[in-house]
């Protein structure tokens, strides 16, 4: 969720910190790309697409006293450096400096005017982009969710760690099918995998719980166990970024329950704009995987690794979900614009 303030007394945005949830729901106010890039570092603004989204305010917001190249390059710089294994946020920044490199630079008044007008007018289009995005996943989507569904029994969906509503301008991308089908009357139950260190799993449960959709939160370590059991009809989750040949960048955690699904047949699909494919990208090897601090384990002085994402192979993905549609990872390619 991410609201823009543009009003007379300076623009500012207001987000919702998701690392207070899901005990308090807190709206915090951005009003310099400083706030944006801590937001986004800290993980109060957390997801994908959302942080593309909140990058580029955070562009708008760095150009409102200095519109010059210089000042650009530098805003886009430091969000860039936020968090690098989401390609969303790269890619929000991209079109922003394309988009704003059109107009004339400055510290004066005209520069000033017209690049922060530009910059808050690309900023709200790739939100309401989002939001559209969201919509289109979610109908493709309860088309699959449709086709899994077992004969006059619940459908069991399992995923990891929060690609809802929190993670996106509007109802996510993996959770998007999710309510869709829970809107369309069609039964479902999600096991909703807590997702250890930072536990995003517990805003999926919040998220669930809000929408009135069953769920069940389990540890992570437990999803082996219930796909082997059967009761699991399929897995969707969201993506970080996607290479070219369908590997998959996602939270940690991710590429085990694939690998889970597949000894058990059980259809693994991935839920993502068009932007996380980045076809710049050959394989998941060429993926920068985030290394998060220690203290996120609370493990003390003992040494850690803490890998805030994974790689799913594509051999490993049934079906890429997009507001294109659903492709075998074979098929990608087409989506290449
Ligand atoms: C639609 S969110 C995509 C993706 O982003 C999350 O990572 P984080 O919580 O670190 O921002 C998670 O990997 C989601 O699947």
């Amino acid at each position: 969720m991410v609201e823009d303030r543009a009003s007379n007394a300076g623009n500012s945005i207001l987000i919702l910190d998701q690392t207070r949830l899901p005990q308090v729901a807190v709206q915090v106010r951005l009003n310099t790309v400083d706030d944006v890039a801590h937001a986004i570092r800290s993980m109060q603004v957390r997801g994908a697409p959302l942080i593309g989204v909140t990058a580029a305010y955070g562009v708008a917001l760095g150009l409102k006293h200095d519109a010059s190249d210089s000042q650009l390059a530098q805003v886009v710089d430091m969000l860039a450096a936020t968090r690098p294994t989401a390609v969303n946020l790269h890619w929000a920044l991209a079109r922003m400096q394309r988009v704003l490199q059109k107009f004339p630079q400055g510290c004066n008044a005209l520069a000033l005017g017209t690049r922060r007008e530009v910059a808050w007018h690309e900023a709200r289009a790739i939100a309401a982009e989002d939001v559209a995005t969201n919509v289109a996943i979610g109908e493709h989507g309860l088309r699959i969710l449709t086709m899994h569904k077992p004969k006059d029994a619940v459908l069991q969906i399992m995923t990891h760690c929060n690609a809802g509503r929190l993670a996106t301008v509007a109802h996510g991308t993996a959770l998007a099918p999710v309510y869709a089908a829970h809107a369309a009357g069609i039964p479902v139950h999600v096991w909703v995998s807590e997702t250890r260190p930072r536990n995003q799993g517990l805003l999926t449960a919040w998220e669930l719980a809000e929408a009135g959709v069953p769920h069940t939160l389990i540890a992570d370590n437990a999803a082996g166990l219930l796909i082997m059991q059967g009761k699991v009809d399929l897995l969707i989750v969201g993506a970080d970024r996607i290479a070219a040949n369908g590997d998959t960048a996602n939270k940690i955690g991710t590429y085990l329950k694939a690998l889970a699904a597949q000894a058990h047949g059980v259809p693994f699909y991935v839920a993502a704009p068009l932007s996380t494919i980045d076809f710049s990208c050959p394989t998941g090897y060429a993926i920068c995987i985030e290394e998060r601090a220690a203290a996120e384990l609370g493990a003390g002085d003992v040494p850690v690794v803490n890998p805030a994402f994974d790689i799913t192979p594509a051999h490993l993905i049934t079906g890429i979900l997009s507001e294109n549609g659903v492709v075998s990872v074979e098929e990608l390619a087409q989506w290449k614009s």
